[in-house]
């Protein structure tokens, strides 16, 4: 299920303002890959191009290509909302719908791509998407109560069920655990590690010890200055980054003396 992403000489765009600058970057298949680096640098920006959700602002846009498994997202023929069933999204808030039911939450995707299910394939996927996101013992005697009656790490596991139900094959996470608190935390992280078997996970964090906990590698952005697009300054195994970065911004950012 999960896909290889390559981007190439990509350049991001709200209106006339360049707000990131040149990307290149591939990500493997079954791997964490943790965006760090100082605020308005384009982490989020660029995280989501990824899944063409960019393009939803106004006058926003992107030169260059991004490929999953070969394929350019950014191609005439391809149909954006394709693009973003098949790259699911979590974002800093966990958001489920407030009036509908945990089950219902789950199925929300699903159900939006017009997928018809009957009633006994609905519960195994209800059942199924809630054990991905280690929520299922936790809810299982009250699917047909409300979401928004769940504590904040449980919300955000239940968006994690809704993401996974439509069995996408990237997952784009921008700060999710950062409306947690630390044992909730701790759930997503494991989660994280745990979802690593089938999906390509993208997360953007500004947690250095998180990055380092849960991914694989790291990418490091910076700006050069003020209204100075956002840049990827180095990409690498995370033990490297943290460890012995080939450039001098990331080992200052990474202990600390700016962002
Ligand atoms: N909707 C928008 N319209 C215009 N400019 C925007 C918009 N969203 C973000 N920007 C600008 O793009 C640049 C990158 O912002 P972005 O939010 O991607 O950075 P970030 O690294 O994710 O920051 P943070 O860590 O604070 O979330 C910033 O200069 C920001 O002001």
């Amino acid at each position: 299920m999960a896909q290889r992403i390559d981007v190439k000489d990509l350049n991001i765009y709200y209106g006339d303002f360049k707000a990131v600058a040149d990307v290149q970057m591939e990500i493997e298949p079954r791997s964490v890959t943790a965006f760090i680096g100082p605020s308005g640098c384009g982490k989020s920006t660029y995280l989501r191009t990824l899944n063409r959700m960019h393009e939803v602002i106004p006058g926003a846009r992107v030169e260059g290509t991004v490929e999953m498994d070969g394929v350019d997202l950014y191609a005439d023929s391809i149909d954006p909302v394709a693009v973003r069933r098949q790259v699911g999204m979590v974002f800093q808030r966990p958001n489920p719908f407030p009036t509908m039911s945990i089950a219902e939450n789950v199925l929300a995707g699903v159900r939006l791509n017009n997928r018809r299910i009957s009633k006994g394939d609905a519960q195994d996927l209800v059942e199924q998407s809630l054990r991905g996101a280690n929520l299922w013992n936790e809810v299982k005697d009250r699917l047909a109560r409300p979401g928004s009656g769940l504590s904040g790490g449980q919300q955000q596991r239940l968006c994690i069920a809704r993401a996974i139900a439509v069995k996408p094959q990237v997952l784009l996470m921008d700060e999710p655990c950062s409306a947690l608190d630390p044992i909730s935390t701790l759930a997503i992280e494991d989660l994280i590690s745990e979802l690593k078997s089938d999906y390509t996970i993208v997360i953007v964090t500004h947690n250095m010890q998180q990055a380092a906990r849960v991914s694989d590698r790291t990418a490091f952005f910076n700006l050069a200055g003020t209204g100075q697009p956002g840049r990827l300054v180095e990409i690498d195994d995370t033990a490297t980054i943290f460890s012995s970065p080939r450039e001098r911004a990331t080992e200052d950012y990474i202990s600390g003396r700016f962002g």
